[in-house]
């Protein structure tokens, strides 16, 4: 995920390859509770990790179920109605709403002796009409705490099932799905559900109903009011069953296909055209607009069809959430764009219409906002922009395919990490997808002598902008270590040796650890013995040069920064900013002094500065990639500044270079 204050997206010209969208929670705590309480095994496929599902598992097994996990996995043996452990048993449900409900239903018809309760704000949200209608019905539910909330317990029941349960519809569609639920576990006779009030959330409880279908119940509908679970209804599990991705997240990525998808469609792994869930809808109006989908099982394949997309009108009530993404489609169409009935929007996380309407216009698209629609021209003239995200994880990412604009400007999504509510990765799945010519991903470089702050300014700068970072002095640490080993003297000798194993280097960073062949050597490297042989082999050109390839490869999107000897001058010659950093030798001594006696490391000044200055020497003169500023590089001297001071100092360089500065 990325917590930068803000991410700039380069521009983005193409998208291939395969996204896998992460599953929905709300269907992946229905699927867990039902092949809970079904007769036979079941695996469930691509099952959402987070806090709530996790909740439901934990309480699963301590009813007795049999529960095994691998990654997205899991095997559910189930109970087949009866609960295994009938308690004294108490159920710590957190804050999973998806959790408590349902399982407060299943447990009290088929009884037993459990206590319910969660976290603190779980103590708040209420579930009185749900055991106001599970009364009815018999069901033994008392109140620990404030009546109509958690904690609660549970006894045995006398079951009464001949008379309709009501239950309200207007508070959430949650209680209807609790009953819904579980009623299967007693329908030793048709048991009727009445809705008081309007149901709200109705597509939330046709999740339900097809869900409790493939488990092998047939609800019976009339309307929205009235529910029948017909006599003889049981669970049977349906053997495996995947877990769809959030419909609404998977807009973002027919989204991309349309626009983007020119060579081989994208494949969107998680969700299919048959899906449960409304927003599924979205691919009719992604069609209309031109984009060509073709659906398989748990997959959809997107692929730009018509260019520029077709403008629609279109009235978007059943797809709320997902019809903001049409909103940035419109932007590359051929014509004005209308959506209508889309009121809602105006009561979401943010004033949806509202946002829309500033954020496009501040692309250059002209836009008119009405009290339930929105229209919007696409932009004459392409401007770049800062996004504001309102706190918004829908604004943030539908506003990310904005940087596919024909005129290659850049965007700005300020506070990206808001996409966390629904999709963490969401950026990154982007950029895995996303393609652009390499000069298009801005680098940043950093150069300079030994002990100047360069791998600190330069992994802070990273983690600021959230580029990636290459110390490519680790490459010749790395290769100085392999060829000691290798039993090489550090020579023009063996020259060619060691470019050989340079070019096969097994190595890979993780985070701030960088394993060789299996061995974390983080540690190894970072002697200065490891240093001065560093030193030595980097003055070999061939080693330079079976360097460069990999170096390079570090360029990837969002945008990297890298900091060295020659990153200015040899490996990305044409990076939008250099920074040349320097600070005094006996400066320079100091720190390297205090850092190395900071790790535990004996160290003596005067040895220290007399080995900086030899390696100095060796950079500076050596034939091939001489360590000097690159002609366009920016000369920083931090003798006597701060690190903060020179991340700001190189940030507001940066800043000075992007065109949204006043956008
Ligand atoms: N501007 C600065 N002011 C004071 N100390 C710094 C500054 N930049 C870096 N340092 C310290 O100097 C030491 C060497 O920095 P480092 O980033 O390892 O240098 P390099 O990568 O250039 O060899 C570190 O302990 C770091 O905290
Ligand atoms: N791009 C680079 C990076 C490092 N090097 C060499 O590799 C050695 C170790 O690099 P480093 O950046 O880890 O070293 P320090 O600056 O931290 O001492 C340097 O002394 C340089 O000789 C290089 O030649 N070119």
């Amino acid at each position: 995920m990325f917590s930068t204050e803000f991410l700039d997206l380069p521009p983005l010209q193409t998208a291939a390859g395969t996204v896998h969208l992460p599953g929905s929670k709300s269907i992946s705590n229905r699927v867990l509770l039902l092949a809970a309480l079904s007769a036979g095994r079941t695996t469930v496929h691509d099952l959402l990790d987070s806090d709530d599902t996790r909740v439901m598992l934990d309480a699963l097994r301590q009813l007795g179920c049999g529960v095994k996990r691998s990654g997205s996995t899991a095997h559910i043996t189930g109970l087949d109605g009866r609960i295994a452990a009938p308690g004294p048993l108490k159920l710590f449900l957190g804050n999973a709403g998806t959790a408590m409900r349902p399982l407060t239903a299943a447990l009290a018809v088929l009884g037993g002796d459990f206590e319910l309760d969660g976290v603190p704000r779980m103590r708040e949200r209420p579930i009185g009409d749900l055991v106001d209608a599970l009364r009815q019905l018999g069901c033994s539910i008392e109140d620990l705490g404030q009546p109509g909330y958690p904690p609660l317990r549970i006894g045995r029941p006398q079951l009464r099932l001949d008379a309709p349960i009501r239950v309200r519809g207007d508070v959430s569609s949650q209680f209807l799905t609790a009953l819904l639920l579980a009623l299967p576990l007693v329908a030793r006779q048709d048991i009727v559900i009445e809705v008081v009030g309007e149901l709200i959330s109705k597509p939330y409880v046709e999740i339900t109903l097809s869900l409790l279908a493939r488990f092998g119940v047939a609800v019976r509908r009339e309307g929205w009011q009235r529910f029948t679970l017909p006599a003889g209804s049981r669970l049977q599990s349906p053997g495996e069953i995947h877990v769809e991705a959030d419909a609404s997240s998977a807009s973002y990525f027919i989204a991309l296909g349309a626009i983007a998808a020119t060579a081989a469609p994208l494949r969107i792994e998680g969700v299919g055209e048959s899906s449960i869930q409304g927003d599924i809808r979205f691919i009719d109006a992604a069609r209309q607009m031109g984009a060509e989908v073709t659906s398989f099982a748990n997959a959809l394949e997107v692929r730009r069809g018509a260019w520029p997309l077709k403008a629609i009108d279109l009235d978007c009530n059943h797809i709320p959430d997902a019809a903001m993404t049409l909103a940035v489609m419109a932007l590359y169409a051929d014509g004005t764009t209308t959506l209508r009935n889309i009121a809602s929007w105006r009561v979401k996380e943010t004033d949806r219409i509202a946002a829309m309407a500033i954020e496009l216009r501040k692309l250059g698209a002209q836009v008119e906002e009405g009290a339930d629609f929105l229209r919007v021209a696409p932009p004459a003239r392409w401007r770049p922009a800062a996004i504001h995200t309102y706190d918004d994880h829908r604004v943030a990412m539908c506003f990310s395919l904005a940087a596919f604009n024909p005129a290659g400007v850049h965007v700005r999504i300020l506070d990206p990490r808001c996409v966390g509510k629904t999709f963490p990765d969401y950026f990154e799945a982007l950029f895995d997808t996303a393609r652009t010519d390499t000069p298009h991903i801005p680098v940043i470089c950093v150069d300079g002598p030994t002990a100047s702050g360069k791998g600190t300014l330069a992994s802070q700068l990273a983690q600021t902008l959230g580029y990636h970072y290459l110390d490519s002095g680790a490459l010749y640490r790395i290769t100085g270590l392999a060829a000691r080993r290798a039993g090489l003297a550090l020579d023009t000798a063996h020259e060619q040796s060691i470019a050989r194993l340079a070019a096969t280097l097994p190595v890979r960073f993780e985070g701030e650890r960088v394993i060789l062949g299996g061995e974390d050597v983080s540690e190894a490297i970072r002697s200065e013995a490891a240093g001065m042989d560093a030193s030595q082999v980097s003055a070999l050109p061939s080693v330079r040069s079976a360097l460069v390839e990999l170096q390079q490869s570090f360029r990837r999107l969002p945008g990297l920064v890298a900091d060295g000897r020659d990153m200015g001058t040899v490996i990305f010659p044409d990076a939008p900013l250099k920074v040349f950093l320097t600070a005094s030798a006996a400066r320079r001594a100091e720190r390297r002094h205090k850092q190395l006696i900071s790790k535990g490391i004996p160290a003596k000044i005067d040895v220290l500065r007399a080995d900086l200055e030899a390696r100095d020497a060796r950079d500076t003169q050596r034939a091939v990639a001489p360590l000097k500023p690159a002609q366009d590089a920016l000369l920083l001297d931090n003798s006597d500044q701060g690190i903060a001071e020179s991340v700001a100092q190189v940030l507001g360089w940066w800043e000075d270079k992007q065109s949204f500065r006043h956008a």
